[in-house]
């Protein structure tokens, strides 16, 4: 299986509309790939945001018709990052997009952890509340964003739900690089799935990304590492390395679930 993480630029001196035009042709050009990966929030920027209102769209808003047609045109499974996604009600949610080679929306994922503890997205967007599979023919993929990366009861949450791929758009900064490249290789080990890391370059609000996108195997080892500005990360990898992995050191089946939470030790 041949994936294409497209680790986007996102910067002020470039509109949001030149930016949806430009990755569409990003997109386009990956034809042959199975699956193409954008990263978080590449219209606005995961750190601009003044732009979350702004900038926010319907599900079928211009990225949506933008990246359909780009899934389309290369023929290619299309995991698109994620938009601000304004919802009927008017609730704002950081929202994953995939489209399938023919670019029908299959499945759209609402963040679930926000980040900014007191404010930034943890106070402007809604969280979502469900996990979200999508099956491609080669394999399972479980859906998360960026902050997400940070607690493993969701992907363990995927895997149960039968995740083989655990795919991430982030916008990370380039301050806490260090946390990203040893969280993605936690969660691929501790869930022997393969984890597909797609971030940004540049810097927008004052924030440098840290690029860097990662591809990590069942193992553990980095399949294919990007450096910090814009890149596409081309890497081929068996899907079928996950099923292999779990036979042959099965760790997964030796989960105790529903342990007993202690009792308060009195004095
Ligand atoms: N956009 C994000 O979710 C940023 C996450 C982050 O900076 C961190 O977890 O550290």
């Amino acid at each position: 299986m041949r994936a294409s993480l497209i680790q986007i630029d996102v910067n002020e001196d470039e509109s949001v509309e030149s930016r949806r035009r430009r990755v569409g042709s990003l997109v386009r050009g990956q034809a042959g790939a199975d699956l193409v990966v954008l990263p978080e929030l590449w219209t606005t920027g995961a750190f601009a945001y003044e732009g979350f209102d702004s900038d926010a769209e319907p599900l079928d808003g211009p990225t949506h018709e933008a990246m359909a047609k780009a899934a389309s045109d290369a023929g290619v499974w299309l995991h698109a990052g994620s938009i601000p996604e304004r919802a009927d009600d008017g609730t704002l949610y950081n929202t994953s997009l995939v489209f399938s080679p023919s670019g029908d929306l299959i499945a759209a994922y609402r963040k679930i952890h926000r980040f900014g503890f007191d404010k930034g997205e943890a106070v402007l967007m809604g969280a979502g509340r469900e996990l979200v599979t999508v099956r491609l023919p080669e394999t399972t993929l479980g859906l998360g964003t960026c902050y997400d990366l940070r607690f493993p009861e969701l992907f363990r949450g995927l895997v149960d739900a039968g995740a083989e791929t655990l795919v991430l758009p982030a916008g990370w900064p380039e301050r806490r690089r260090a946390h990203w490249t040893l969280l993605a290789q936690a969660r691929a080990v501790e869930n022997q799935a393969f984890v597909l890391a797609c971030g940004t370059a540049g810097t927008h609000a004052g924030v440098p990304q840290a690029g860097h996108s990662i591809v990590v195997d069942p193992w553990g080892e980095v399949l294919a590492e990007a450096g910090a500005g814009e890149e596409i990360l081309t890497v081929e990898f068996d899907p079928g390395k996950v099923a292999t992995t779990r036979e042959q050191f099965p760790a997964l089946k030796d989960r105790v679930l529903g342990l007993e939470t202690p009792r308060r030790q009195t004095p």
